[in-house]
């Protein structure tokens, strides 16, 4: 008999870049609801940045945590609801908020080297009695010696569970085994693996953390999430049940769900376009997509253009300010080109 896997969906949270932060607090509540009555572990909704995501710097969306909150935690009935928490973005009050409003779990979020400030809201997240994962992004960057180094700090503040999180779909199978495996060496809590899917590989890239036994992954209705979105959570539990993996999930109400009840929300479809594809190529943030075209559209400067600097200059979650930087010297050399 395999192992329970436990499967995290994040239409509803990282989806949210898909469709700028726009879900209504009522589509949350139906998408929340098909996706408990599918037999998803965990249902992560809100801001694609988190709690208190909803700002100037990274756009404001629809309706406010506590609205979104409300909504999904009065229909979902059996699985665990999950808040992303960015320190600095979101703060301590905003969590005994979520909480207070019946969020069960709490994903505290950090660069992956960034693991120390996570120790206070990891504290407090366990105070709380949430189910607390550490949320270790843009994986790639660092290699498996340094990503255990940061993952026994958050295992030490309290974490339940530490995920490898490729922020950038920059890793290819290998690397992701490699990641996964070091942890499951070091750590004594159980591994997750979150993806993207730029360079085409979320859900391979999920099935190799499942060989090296991480128990925890997340996936997308539809795909949809940053960049070229996640794994696909129909396709993945699929390819998980094909496997031979347990997930607890009824496949056909996946399908059902992902077709008739999130593809005709979607504003666009969850494609590897050529800005997705340099995002993972390059190893950019895939929360940068919108921000970058934007700033492609607005200096006419070429988009993908921007994000090989921004991955030359190894740019992180939290300085999308550069996006604007680097949009605008790009705009100034090709001025100064054209006057040549
Ligand atoms: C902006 C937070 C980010 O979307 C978290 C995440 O899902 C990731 O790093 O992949
Ligand atoms: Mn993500």
């Amino acid at each position: 008999m395999t192992q329970k896997i436990t499967i995290t969906d994040s239409t509803l949270r990282d989806g949210m870049h898909t469709v700028r932060h726009q879900f209504t607090p009522s589509e949350m509540a139906e998408i929340a609801s098909a996706l408990d009555q599918s037999g998803v572990d965990i249902i992560e909704i809100g801001h694609g940045d988190g709690l208190a995501g909803s700002s100037y710097q990274y756009g404001f969306s629809f309706a406010s945590d506590e609205e979104y909150l409300k909504a999904v935690c009065h229909v979902v009935k059996q699985a665990k609801v999950a808040v992303l928490l960015l320190p600095g973005i979101g703060t301590l009050k905003d969590l005994h908020a979520a909480a207070e409003l019946g969020a069960k779990v709490a994903r505290v979020a950090t660069h992956v080297t960034e693991a120390d400030i996570s120790e206070q809201h990891i504290k407090s997240s366990k105070q709380l009695g949430l189910l607390t994962v550490g949320f270790l992004m843009m994986a790639h960057m660092e290699g498996p010696e340094r990503i255990v180094e940061e993952a026994k700090k958050m295992e030490s503040y309290g974490a339940d569970v530490v995920y490898v999180t490729d922020s950038a779909g920059a890793l290819l199978p290998d690397g992701v085994r490699a990641r996964v495996a070091a942890l499951r060496e070091a750590l004594n809590i159980p591994i997750g693996f979150h993806a993207h899917n730029n360079l085409g590989v979320a859900v391979g890239n999920t099935l190799a953390a499942l060989a090296e036994g991480a128990t925890y992954v997340d996936g997308s209705l539809r795909g949809m999430g940053a960049g070229a979105g996640n794994a696909q959570t129909e396709v993945m539990v699929a390819a998980l049940h094909k496997a031979g993996y347990q997930t607890g999930c009824d496949l056909n109400q996946l399908i059902h769900a992902a077709e008739h009840i999130v593809a005709p929300k979607m504003s666009r479809p969850q494609i590897i376009d050529s800005v997705a594809l340099i995002l993972g190529y390059a190893g950019v943030y895939s929360s940068f997509f919108l921000h970058a075209k934007r700033a492609a559209e607005k200096f006419g400067v070429d988009p993908l253009a921007i994000l090989v600097e921004l991955g030359k200059r190894r740019v992180v979650g939290g300085q999308e300010d550069q996006i604007i930087d680097v949009a605008y010297e790009l705009s100034l050399a090709r001025k100064e080109k054209t006057v040549v």
